[in-house]
């Protein structure tokens, strides 16, 4: 993180102002040679994919970027990601969340922008990430799989003239069940787990399979604390989908044209998708060579 944050250092508070400024500075790297020092400084330049998939998956660092559109479960396959590869999983929804609830300068103006499904500007999420990324480099990170950044081609090419995304996976699930699955999200409004009460078993027909996605329900502990997020309504997570189609599509094709794109289609549930998912990526889960050895 270090040419970034050198970046952002001085970053005051998160007004507008400063955020245009953080912005700025972020911006400015993408036109200069930071993103090539950035690589070097953390080591992992000239290295070939196939050298380093022969080192233990936890020193690779990994710089990955998750998309998909809103409930497709970017956030459940980066966080057991982020697990498999020691490196922070870092969700720029999470960041306006925290932001929105520590009642903040920006709070009221976020809350407004996320009620009603848009998109928060450039300068704020990139203001939020930065200040992110620089408390991660002092607790000594490295490496990081961002979901729900970038969302814009703007923000798609600011973090390309910053450092160097080695891959980026884009979820893909049918809408129909989309929908169904962020209206069934609930949240542990004690422990901030995430649980999804919907249970998804649609019929294959006429050449097209069916799909299966079990219910995640909560323990019992949690089963009466459970929360749902305010924009997770019908109105706002069809507008969420619609601005998805509008404005982050063409992120999937700026990193396509630049071939960092894998397209995964989920199968089903978890049960189902985690395996797969690690397949592609050439991953194994030392948890399940565990579980299936015993
Ligand atoms: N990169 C981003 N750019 C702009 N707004 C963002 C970004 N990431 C998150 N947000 C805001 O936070 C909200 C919640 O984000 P997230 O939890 O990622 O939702 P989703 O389930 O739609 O993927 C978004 O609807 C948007 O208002």
């Amino acid at each position: 993180m270090a040419i970034l944050n050198r970046l952002m250092r001085g970053r005051a508070a998160a007004s507008a102002a400063a955020a245009a400024a953080a912005a700025r500075r972020f911006a400015a790297a993408a036109s200069s040679e930071v993103g090539a020092a950035f690589a070097a400084s953390v080591g992992r330049e000239g290295e070939t994919a196939e050298r380093r998939t022969k080192r233990d998956p936890r020193s690779w660092n990994v710089q990955w970027v998750f998309l998909g559109c809103p409930g497709v479960g970017k956030g459940t396959y980066a966080s057991r990601l982020s697990h498999l590869l020691g490196v922070p999983h870092i969700a720029t929804g999470d960041l306006v969340r925290e932001e929105l609830a520590s009642s903040g300068p920006l709070a009221k103006e976020l809350a407004e922008i996320v009620n009603q499904g848009k998109l928060v500007s450039d300068e704020i999420i990139i203001s939020l990430l930065s200040k992110r990324l620089e408390d991660g480099e002092a607790k000594g990170e490295s490496g990081f799989i961002l979901d729900g950044f970038p969302r814009t081609i703007r923000q798609a090419e600011i973090l390309e003239g910053v450092t160097d995304i080695d891959l980026v996976i884009n979820l893909k699930l049918r809408e129909d069940v989309l929908l169904t699955k962020c209206l069934g999200r609930r949240i542990c409004s004690q422990c901030g787990g995430n649980f999804n009460v919907a249970s998804i078993d649609i019929k294959g027909e006429n050449g097209t399979p069916g799909i299966y996605m079990a219910p995640l329900l909560p323990p019992p502990q949690c089963a009466s604390k459970l929360i749902t997020r305010s924009d997770d309504t019908e109105k706002v997570v069809k507008e969420r989908l619609r601005v998805y189609h509008d404005l982050s599509e063409p992120v999937e094709e700026f990193y396509g044209r630049r071939g960092k794109l894998l397209e995964f289609e989920l199968p089903g549930g978890i049960p189902e998708s985690w395996p797969k998912l690690l397949q592609a990526l050439n991953l194994e889960d030392p948890d399940d060579k565990q579980s299936a050895a015993a």
